[in-house]
């Protein structure tokens, strides 16, 4: 089965066929860095992740961009209120570029370890300006867009095309945000803003052919998108809540200035709730992830967003973060076994378990699914493992498979010494219980002159690779 990918644009699957064979182009929109990530972020980013590492399984060379925004987003969707990184600096008492900064490290210390792959290019709005004023110059002159006061508007009635991606029309967004447009100098209120000039007092401006300002949001994505992508990308991912107006105005400014389609698959990640309501930073009911992961490790956050679909909503609770931690222990556990184990005589079919975890990630991603496949193989190799041991062949094979989707593309297991330290420290606990017992039946045997029960065990032992020496202070044992 091909790649098939849910197309928000089509509202259907469809397979994937990159614009260029052999390689993909792949945009999706960045943080607004004006204060610590949190967990709807990391679903976002890490569904993304999986995306981009099941695409480089596939053998696809991917170029990914990933932005910065670092100017231009405004506390209100409407083209109104303050910039939010302008904000934060005022809140702080400190200059904009130093929130940026600070927040942008922040971000990518958090993905480092939520195992996400830094994008190929990070472009950051502030560094893209030129570009941006001359996209915005190409749609005045296209007659696309028009300056009142020093203020450049996107005009959507000239654009056919604005509202296919939403489904909203431009009566539906006369009034963006459910306001009443406050702003009379649009021509139409579902126009939006390209460029805005700069209020006294604001720091983040720049000079432009109509007025010393700054950008609208939106300009961003789409300058930088086609700058490094070329004028149709082949992926643009996004949380769902920024399909209207962000990813609405970025098709409508993209195709109206180039001609071209601008996107042929776009995707949306839906959303974290708690009790049902979006996580977010302008809610104030969000949860840092540095400090969730002072309460679970990254590994375990990765996994429990891997759970869900990245289409399906997913509720925060310590409880089913929790469960999440259980669920993973297990895996890790039949890994680590299934590493350390010796050859036997069990066999798994293999490439039934390879069918299921291919047609899952081919499924539009369906990562639990696929999780679902690794729980099942590692029951397999749980119960083959506890009577003797797998083949040599279907050994290797389930090491593939749990390298394969377990590390490489879920990256749900690790290698980390650490983890393996931690997981091999509850194994060798266990052992040394478990050894104990046996020492003292054996000890209880020789007392009772049971010399068959005493040997059994001592034979056993030392089929099992494990040594047993009686000394005067009593048996001990030693692997090998
Ligand atoms: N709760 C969430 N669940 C899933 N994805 C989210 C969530 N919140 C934000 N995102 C996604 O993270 C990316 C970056 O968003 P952004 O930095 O604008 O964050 P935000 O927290 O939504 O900010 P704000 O609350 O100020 O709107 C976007 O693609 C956005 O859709
Ligand atoms: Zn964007």
């Amino acid at each position: 089965m091909p790649l098939k990918i849910y197309n928000s644009l089509t509202r259907s699957k469809e397979e994937f066929t990159p614009l260029h064979p052999g390689q993909v182009t792949m945009y999706v929109c960045g943080p607004t860095v004006y204060g610590h990530a949190h967990l709807g972020h990391a679903k976002s980013y890490v569904s993304f992740d999986v995306v981009l590492k099941w695409l480089r399984h596939l053998g696809y060379r991917v170029t990914y961009i990933q932005n910065i925004t670092d100017v231009g987003h405004l506390t209100d969707d409407a083209d109104e209120g303050e910039d939010k990184i302008a904000r934060q600096a005022r809140r702080e008492q400190t200059d904009p570029m130093e929130i940026a900064q600070l927040y942008t490290r922040s971000y990518y210390e958090d993905m480092d370890r939520l195992g996400v792959d830094r994008p190929n290019i990070a472009p950051t709005a502030t560094g893209h300006i030129p570009d941006q004023i001359a996209l915005i110059r190409t749609l005045i002159e296209k007659g696309h867009a028009y300056e009142v006061n020093g203020n450049v508007y996107f005009s959507v009635e000239s654009f056919p095309g604005y509202g296919k991606l939403s489904g909203r029309t431009t009566d539906d967004a006369r009034q963006p945000g459910g306001r009443v447009e406050a702003r009379s100098e649009k021509r139409h209120p579902a126009d939006f803003a390209l460029w805005k000039k700069a209020e006294p007092g604001h720091l983040m401006k720049w000079e432009s052919p109509w007025s010393e300002g700054y950008p609208g949001w939106h300009a961003e994505c789409s300058a930088m998108a086609m700058k490094y992508l070329g004028e149709t990308i082949d992926i643009h991912g996004g949380g769902m809540e920024n399909k209207f107006p962000h990813h609405e105005c970025e098709i409508a400014q993209s195709e109206a200035a180039t001609g071209h389609p601008y996107v042929r698959y776009w995707m949306h990640n839906n959303m974290v709730t708690v009790d049902g309501t979006k996580m977010g930073k302008s809610l104030g009911n969000f949860i840092n992830l540095k400090d969730i992961f002072n309460e679970f490790e990254p590994i375990v956050i990765r996994f429990f967003i891997l759970q869900s679909h990245y289409r399906s909503p997913l509720d925060f609770s310590h409880q089913a973060v929790k469960a999440s931690q259980t669920g993973l222990e297990k895996l890790r556990e039949s890994w680590l076994r299934l590493t350390a184990s010796a050859p036997g005589e069990e066999d798994i079919d293999t490439d039934a378990y390879e069918n299921r975890l291919v047609e899952a990630m081919n499924d539009d991603f369906n990562t639990p699914v696929a999780l679902a496949v690794l729980f099942d193989l590692s029951k397999a190799i749980n119960t083959a493992l506890d009577s003797g041991g797998l083949k040599e062949e279907a050994r290797n094979d389930c090491i593939r498979l749990f390298s394969t989707f377990g590390i490489e593309v879920l990256g749900i297991l690790d290698n980390r010494p650490n983890t393996v330290n931690e997981a091999s420290t509850s194994i060798a606990q266990a052992l040394e219980g478990a050894m104990s017992l046996l020492l003292d039946i054996r000890q209880k045997a020789r007392q009772s002159k049971d010399y068959e029960t005493s040997d059994l065990i001592r034979d056993r032992l030392d089929e099992a690779g494990i040594t047993i020496k009686d000394t005067r202070e009593g048996a001990e044992w030693k692997l090998g």
